[in-house]
């Protein structure tokens, strides 16, 4: 309190007094405060004293303008500022603070019922309500002139007095017990860190501590509450005893008895707060209150307290460890709920993997092809407002908007196994075909083609956009890596050979894409649906041992492959690529062998010729890739048709893939479409082509998975049918050989007979026609059949094939009349003719001796079958 608020009233004010120390409006601002909290919300401080003010008292009037507006507002009696002045009615001051004293003394007491002022009924209020009729007071006597009794004086200034330093004092109070409450938290926390270990007993939080605070918090208030109220019933007691007024030195030594004891707790209050901080009683003792007599009272006081607070201390550790065993069963319940939440996740994460097993379980053993839809992203110059996907779903349903179509056909939604929208990267591509692509390790055939119009993306997905950057790598690259880190990770159980094979079929004919030497040899298909064989056993294998032997690889593959500009794509591929895996395994234990193979199939894009425009070689192209797809069409209705003529033989294409469309492999299907509003037809007869081969069931897949001596046995039997097939080939070859050579002897011999005279046995009855010079050779030629053939120098004989009886004639032969259909007899007799004989004589025992080694190998093949139980 500055000194301007400590000036107060004299002891015997006179009336000049009274009025200097009150029109500042300081004092009444905070008595009506006390009475009223919150009434004056702002109290200006009083920046001159009484004396000044008295001379200047426009100076403070904000704080007697804010007095007289809330007792006027509160309907209590007021005065006006006039009446503060020298010559004013200081009466009206006067009634109006003893209105205030009055007003507050009824509220002390409760605020029930009725209030009086100066002997009339004023108001009726409820508790908690101001009241709210308050009339004029009587003013019978201020009227009248009458002089103020001086008691009525001593018991005003007494009641302002008290009433702003109680007001002081509760603000002296807060500040303490803030100050107080913190120092005793810290206090606390040391005495409990310190003392036994308590660090481990009690689980401090900042929960704790403010539960301990607010408890201290309202313990103190309480206190404080009922300090107040001692204070009112104390000055109602002094101001309004039953018996009369107090006298005024009863009063005065009254209220320093009280102050005393106010001040004295006060004192104990700083003076704990000292022992807290400093924890010397003594000397802060000595420096707060010099007073002998009160020392004593205040040791005592302080005792008290510090007990007071290691009683509750003691509640407070009690209470905590309560809650602490509390806590402690609370956790262990929450563990056990937690435990069993993780088994019950982790068993219903285990019963969706075994469904999504079970599920692709039935997918395999129904042999369904698996289709995957990927949409491509817009590219740059394409129009971003419109695209015909609308919408993909997370559960594989695609919704196509056709622009050209109005009303419910605008519309159509597709359902695959799974749908990449425009976003999908080329490594989520791949995560999701990984199990497909590992099943390889195990003995599976794996096949995956990219299916979709000319420029929607299946390039791009299979070989990647720039194999510098590891984003963009495709299916092809990441799944040969795949497959030889792991089969690095499994060396110690399982030896892997990974070989790689890359061809493509380019206008019908099987290229290879491994040669580094630009040559462009034919390759051929070979038919070998029974085991894992080479497919295109003559395109270049190349074992893989590292990834740089993989990078090279593609490098080349792709170098190699055949690319062209069209309409909708700069660099379109004009083939179909297959990139094969092969896949040797051997378990080091048992010997099983493992032979799985993936194919990797890049199709060239289907195309409209009207719209891509095409012309001379790219119109060829075009015609072949269309071709091969409607082929590919046809063995994909036949399948879904169950039809028992599969037409695989159509193109190379299906020759080809007729493993992994018919056999018992794995296969997925890539299906491509662009967004552009361009492509809607194609891209509805992709989806179509798609829903198609979905419907196909091939049955189960299998494993090729053998044991050691069965294996080798199959792969004896596999290469013995090779040996065949290729023998069957040389066979027909021969025989083709054969035929042609036959016609040059044919030929030779006839020519070796023009001009000379033959002798040939004919049916009696045509001897005579025949031995006429003028016809003899058409029938002569009619009669060239046997083998049993005979000749003679210059003469030929023949048997004739009736059953006639016959006769000898000798016919000349003419240059036209040379031409026979028999074999060829043999001419012993004629030099020039000894070199045909000989041919036909080696060509005869070569097929023989082929045909022998063939046959001794079978015999053996079926000797070995015979041993094995398996057969
Ligand atoms: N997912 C994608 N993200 C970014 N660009 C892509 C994507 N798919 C395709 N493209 C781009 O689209 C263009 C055509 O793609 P791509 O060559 O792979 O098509 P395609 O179907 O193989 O065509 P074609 O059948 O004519 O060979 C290329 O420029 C390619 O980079």
């Amino acid at each position: 309190m500055d000194q301007v608020a400590m000036e107060f009233l004299p002891k015997d004010p006179s009336e000049e007094e009274f009025r200097r120390a009150l029109c500042n409006g300081f004092i009444l601002c905070n008595v009506l405060n006390k009475v009223n909290p919150g009434a004056v919300p702002k109290v200006v401080k009083a920046s001159m004293t009484s004396s000044e003010a008295a001379e200047s008292p426009n100076q403070d009037s904000e704080n007697m303008r804010n007095f007289l507006a809330a007792v006027k507002d509160k309907q209590l009696l007021a005065f006006e500022t006039s009446d503060m002045e020298k010559g004013g009615s200081i009466n009206k001051v006067v009634d109006c603070i003893l209105c205030l004293k009055g007003y507050h003394e009824w509220k002390k007491a409760g605020g029930v019922g009725v209030w009086r002022y100066g002997g009339t009924v004023k108001i009726t209020s409820s508790p908690n309500e101001l009241p709210n009729a308050l009339t004029a007071t009587e003013r019978a006597a201020d009227e009248s002139g009458e002089e103020l009794e001086l008691s009525k004086y001593e018991q005003l200034r007494e009641f302002i007095q008290l009433s702003n330093e109680a007001s002081i004092e509760e603000s002296k109070t807060t500040n303490a017990l803030t100050f107080l409450f913190d120092r005793f938290g810290l206090w606390l926390l040391q005495a409990y860190l310190t003392d036994g270990n308590m660090d481990e007993e009690f689980p401090l939080n900042a929960m704790v501590i403010d539960a301990f605070l607010s408890k201290i918090v309202n313990d103190f208030s309480t206190l404080l509450v009922s300090q107040g109220i001692k204070l009112g019933l104390f000055l109602k007691k002094i101001l309004k005893a039953d018996d009369g007024p107090v006298s005024k030195s009863d009063f005065i030594e009254a209220t320093s008895d009280y102050i005393d004891k106010r001040n004295n707790l006060q004192a104990a209050t700083g003076i704990s707060k000292a022992y807290i901080c400093i924890g010397n009683n003594e000397v802060v003792l000595n420096s707060v209150c010099r007073s002998p007599g009160r020392v004593e009272i205040l040791t005592d006081l302080i005792q008290r307290h510090i007990e007071d607070l290691k009683l509750f201390f003691r509640e407070t550790r009690l209470e905590v460890r309560k809650f602490h065993s509390y806590w402690e069963a609370d956790i262990k319940r929450l563990e056990h709920h937690v435990r069993d939440l993780e088994v019950a996740s982790s068993s219903y994460l285990k019963i969706l993997q075994e469904n999504q097993m079970l599920f692709n379980e039935v997918l395999d053993l129904k042999g369904k092809i698996r289709i995957y839809c990927r949409v491509r992203p817009i590219l740059p110059g394409e129009s971003k407002d419109q695209s015909t996907v609308d919408y993909v779903g997370e559960n594989g349903s695609i919704l196509i908007v056709n622009s050209l179509r109005k009303g419910k056909d605008s519309k159509k939604v597709f359902s695959f196994d799974k749908v990449f929208g425009p976003t999908v990267s080329q490594e989520q591509i791949y995560t999701n075909i990984q199990p497909l692509i590992r099943s390889v390790l195990d003995g599976y055939n794996v096949c995956i083609f990219a299916y979709g119009q000319t420029g929607s993306g299946k390039t791009y997905t299979m070989s990647g956009y720039d194999l510098n950057t590891k984003e963009t790598w495709g299916v092809n690259f990441r799944a040969i890596c795949d497959l030889f880190q792991i089969s690095k990770t499994r060396e110690d159980v399982i030896e892997y050979k990974v070989g790689v094979q890359m061809i493509e079929i380019y206008n019908e004919q099987v290229r290879d894409l491994l040669v580094i030497d630009g040559s462009t040899k034919r390759l051929d298909i070979y038919n070998n649906t029974q085991l894992n064989g080479l497919t295109v056993p003559d395109a270049s294998w190349v074992p893989v041992s590292s990834t740089q032997d993989v990078l090279d690889l593609i490098r080349i593959g792709q170098k190699n492959r055949i690319v062209g500009p069209t309409a909708f794509n700069e660099r379109s591929s004009r083939s179909h690529s297959i990139l094969t895996v092969h896949v040797h395994g051997k378990e080091l234990v048992s010997g099983t062998i493992f032979k799985g193979s993936l194919n990797l199939v890049d199709l060239a894009g289907s195309e409209r010729m009207d719209k891509s425009k095409v012309q001379g070689d790219r119109l060829k192209e075009a015609q072949y890739i269309n071709r091969s797809l409607s082929a590919l069409g046809d063995v994909i209705s036949a399948l879904a048709q169950k039809s028992t003529h599969i037409p695989y033989r159509n193109s190379k294409l299906t020759q080809i893939l007729q493993n992994s469309l018919g056999g018992h492999a794995k296969t997925l299907m890539l299906v491509h479409i662009s967004p552009e509003p361009d492509a809607i037809g194609e891209t509805l007869s992709t989806l179509k082509f798609a829903e198609r081969v979905a419907s196909i069931e091939l049955g189960a897949a299998r494993s090729n998975k053998e044991t050691g001596d069965i294996l080798e046995l199959k792969e004896e039997i596999t290469n013995l049918k090779l040996a065949l097939e290729k023998k069957e080939a040389e066979v027909e070859q021969f025989k083709a050989r054969t035929a042609s050579s036959a016609k040059l002897r044919r030929s030779k011999f006839s020519s070796a007979l023009i001009g000379k005279e033959i002798s040939v046995k004919v049916p009696e009855e045509r001897a005579s026609r025949l031995g006429k010079p003028q016809s003899p050779t058409p029938p002569v030629r009619r009669y060239l059949s046997g083998d049993k053939g005979a000749s003679t120098r210059n003469k030929v004989k023949f048997d004739v094939v009736e059953n006639q009886p016959m006769s000898k004639v000798v016919v000349p032969v003419k240059a036209h009349g040379t031409r026979s259909l028999a074999p060829v007899p043999e001419i012993t007799s004629t030099d020039n003719n000894s070199g045909v004989q000989a041919d036909h004589k080696s060509d005869e025992s070569k097929l023989n001796s082929l045909m022998h080694s063939t046959a001794s190998s079978l015999g053996k093949v079926s000797q070995n079958l015979k041993k094995s139980s398996f057969f």
